[in-house]
């Protein structure tokens, strides 16, 4: 039985996806569910989508009673506790454990950690529905938006209405593979519940019914009320934590992702850290296209200045007054984000190489990447598709230079006449 101030139950952790990324917040997440027993459950589920991957014989995994016959990469995972083809080389923490099913790494879990490429979120949420604790909450670690035809929406936002839960984000300069390795860096997690009374939330016991539970929703400003009307789980449908699990607020978030070389600043802007990581994708492309044209800092510090100017002014456009300029320029999401993509990023390194190489960026993408995924050239369609829709376009440069590029009907040369439209 609960005493007072003890909490009975422990959240159970969940980490949606498992490439670079993926796996390196499971590491994070993992050694402070181990080291903070009174809140975790020690063992972090991690869903694996399922391949088949060769064990080289220059590896120290090899075994010559397999030799290099193709293995489940969640066979692989869980005996030698590595993720040997998206984070090789990075001991992951034992109490990681790999799980090919997704309804089944869910069962159970109070904290879901969405954490994959954002072509793929879609489907994998889509199985997700009616399968994970109704009062489960969400942290979307996802660099990228949501675009249908001409709406656009953050993919915690949609994530979390598609599930019926409050999903957060986690954001910033944070280049997996130097935080695997334990360097250290910040980060920014935007966590802004609507307040539920705590007096309605009732301990855990069969899933209660919308008639069971007396919920009672206060709003805290016309803020709020705005920020849902764009498209956060309505009220009516969050269920609030049962009170013998520990409360789900700031702090408990920062213990269970801030580590010594991993520096966790906790706000409550959820778009603009969201936006923050979308946007600066593209801009990464454009850094990328000019280093690879042999023009340098300057060039590059050009396109970074515009396209922060664009991120700030897409943000105030288009998601209002939910979003804080000051989260752009302030925190780890935005421009420190902005220059570690720019300058040792994915997107960066690709298009760098691609104009070197007189190559598409998808061709780089699918010969050097080995199954890793950009983000900046699908959020460079859909970011322009949606502006086209509103007949914005034109007022996004740099954007629109970069899908340009991609698309062939520009070239790196157009890029300083293009952008000087921002400042006419
Ligand atoms: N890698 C980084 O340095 C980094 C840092 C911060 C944020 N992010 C963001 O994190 C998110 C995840 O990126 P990542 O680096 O972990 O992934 P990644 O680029 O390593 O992508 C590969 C992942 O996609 C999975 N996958 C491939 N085909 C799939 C399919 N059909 N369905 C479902 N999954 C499939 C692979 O199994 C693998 O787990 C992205 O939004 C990215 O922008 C990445
Ligand atoms: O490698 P990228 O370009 O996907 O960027 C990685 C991270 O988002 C940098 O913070």
């Amino acid at each position: 039985m609960a005493t007072l101030g003890a909490p009975a139950k422990k959240h159970k952790v969940t980490v949606v996806g498992s490439g670079n990324w993926g796996s390196t917040i499971a590491k994070i997440v993992a050694e402070n569910t181990k080291e903070h027993p009174d809140f975790f459950e020690e063992d972090v589920q991690m869903w694996v989508y399922e391949e088949e991957v060769s064990i080289s014989k220059n590896s120290k995994h090899f075994d010559s009673s397999v030799g290099e016959a193709p293995q489940k990469l969640t066979t692989i995972i869980n005996k030698y506790h590595e993720n040997v083809k998206y984070l090789p080389n990075i001991a992951l923490p034992k109490n990681v454990v790999a799980n090919a099913s997704v309804v089944d790494a869910v069962k159970g879990s109070s904290i879901l950690v969405f954490n994959l490429p954002h072509q793929f979120i879609g489907r994998i949420s889509k199985q997700l529905e009616g399968n994970i604790l109704p009062f489960a909450r969400g942290v979307s670690c996802i660099k990228g938006v949501n675009v249908t035809s001409s709406e656009i929406s953050l993919f915690s936002e949609w994530i979390g209405e598609g599930l019926g839960i409050y999903c957060g984000a986690l954001s910033g300069a944070n280049i997996a593979n130097e935080i695997a390795a334990e360097k250290w860096s910040e980060t920014t997690i935007a966590y802004d519940p609507p307040v539920i009374d705590s007096r309605a939330a009732t301990p855990t016991g069969p899933s209660p019914s919308s008639s069971q539970i007396n919920l009672t929703l206060t709003i805290t400003s016309a803020d709020e009320e705005q920020r849902d009307a764009r498209g956060r789980v309505s009220k009516a449908r969050l269920r609030p934590v049962p009170s013998d699990y520990p409360p789900l607020d700031h702090a408990i978030f920062k213990t269970l992702f801030h580590r010594p070389y991993f520096h966790v600043r906790m706000v409550s802007d959820v778009a603009g850290v969201s936006l923050g990581g979308a946007l600066k994708n593209i801009v990464a492309l454009a850094a990328g296209f000019v280093e690879g044209r042999g023009w340098g800092d300057n060039a590059k510090a050009a396109v970074m200045r515009v396209g922060l100017l664009e991120m700030v002014k897409f943000g105030k456009e288009f998601f209002g007054h939910s979003v804080h300029a000051g989260t752009f320029t302030e925190e780890s999401c935005g421009v420190a984000d902005l220059i570690t993509s720019c300058s040792g990023g994915r997107n960066f390194r690709c298009a760098k190489m691609a104009v070197e190489r007189g190559l598409s960026v998808d061709e780089v993408e699918k010969t050097e990447l080995n199954g890793q995924k950009l983000q900046g050239t699908s959020t460079a369609k859909e970011v322009n598709s949606f502006l086209k829709t509103r007949g914005r376009e034109d007022e996004y440069p740099l954007f629109k230079a970069v899908l340009d590029i991609l698309e062939g009907r520009k070239t790196v040369d157009d890029i300083p006449d293009l952008v000087a439209q921002a400042d006419s």
